[in-house]
């Protein structure tokens, strides 16, 4: 069963309503899918099309059939309230997706520690480094257990421990039935977590598949992601 379908004919920014075309692809329930393609090829655009924050866009997007249209975004560019704490941001989070006191409370103050933020409870998070703002992205997605994660390049700016604990939470999640789609540049990682793979070029989908599919169309039994990706753009 899908998690997410996305069909977009065309998406873009005023002045230019087509940076992508024909970008069609599924994340299964249970799956982690990678969205990879170099710098300005159109995985952010894709990702903001999927949020319906674009306003030149033509396609459809389904979250899920009968689960309601709940889904997290971690953003790669963290945003915060001034003037609420880390704690506050949690509740509002958890008070926005209706979750009952006792169950986001605990929930909350496991998953504060796992990710070493239990002194910076009580601060802003305006005030955090990169590394940390980026963790507590990951915390507010992680504490309202959605049915879908749309996630914009977690890995730069996170600690190797941090990192070893957000791909925990991603296997745990997908345990749980969550489909995540996370666009990376990171791709020793995608190659060694990604159930499947979107390899996105000049803003159409070069390739979907898996790491078995992709180097059999590349062509390379025993290549990475990164040869592969070289080899499928003629590079
Ligand atoms: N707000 C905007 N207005 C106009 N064009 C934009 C805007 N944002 C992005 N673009 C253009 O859309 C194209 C795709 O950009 P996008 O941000 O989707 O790429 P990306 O694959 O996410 O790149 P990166 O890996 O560098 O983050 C680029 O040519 C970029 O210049």
């Amino acid at each position: 069963m899908n998690a997410l379908e996305v069909d977009i004919k065309y998406a873009g920014y005023p002045g230019e309503a087509s940076i992508i075309n024909n970008i069609q692809f599924e994340v299964k329930k249970g799956e982690l899918v990678g969205l990879i393609g170099s710098n300005g090829s159109g995985k952010s655009t894709t990702i903001k099309g999927i949020l319906d924050m674009l306003v030149d866009f033509e396609g459809t997007i389904n979250f899920g059939q009968g689960e309601g249209k709940k889904y997290a975004y971690i953003p790669e560019h963290p945003s915060f309230y001034d003037e609420l704490t880390l704690w506050e941001h949690l509740e509002l989070a958890a008070s926005l997706s209706e979750m009952s006191p006792g169950k986001w409370e605990t929930r909350a103050m496991k998953i504060i520690d796992d990710f070493n933020m239990k002194d910076a409870i009580h601060q802003l998070p305006a005030t955090f480094s990169k590394g940390m703002q980026q963790k507590i992205m990951i915390i507010l997605a992680m504490l309202i257990e959605p049915h879908v994660y749309i996630v914009d390049e977690p890995f730069i700016g996170l600690d190797p421990r941090s990192t070893k604990q957000f791909l925990n939470y991603v296997r745990r999640e997908k345990e749980r039935g969550a489909g995540i789609l996370m666009s990376t540049h990171v791709l020793d990682t995608a190659e060694r977590h990604c159930d499947r793979l979107v390899l996105i070029n000049q803003g159409e989908v070069v390739i979907n598949g898996t790491m078995a599919e992709i180097r059999e169309k590349a062509d390379m039994q025993d290549g990475s992601l990164m040869d592969c990706f070289d080899r499928l753009m003629g590079w």
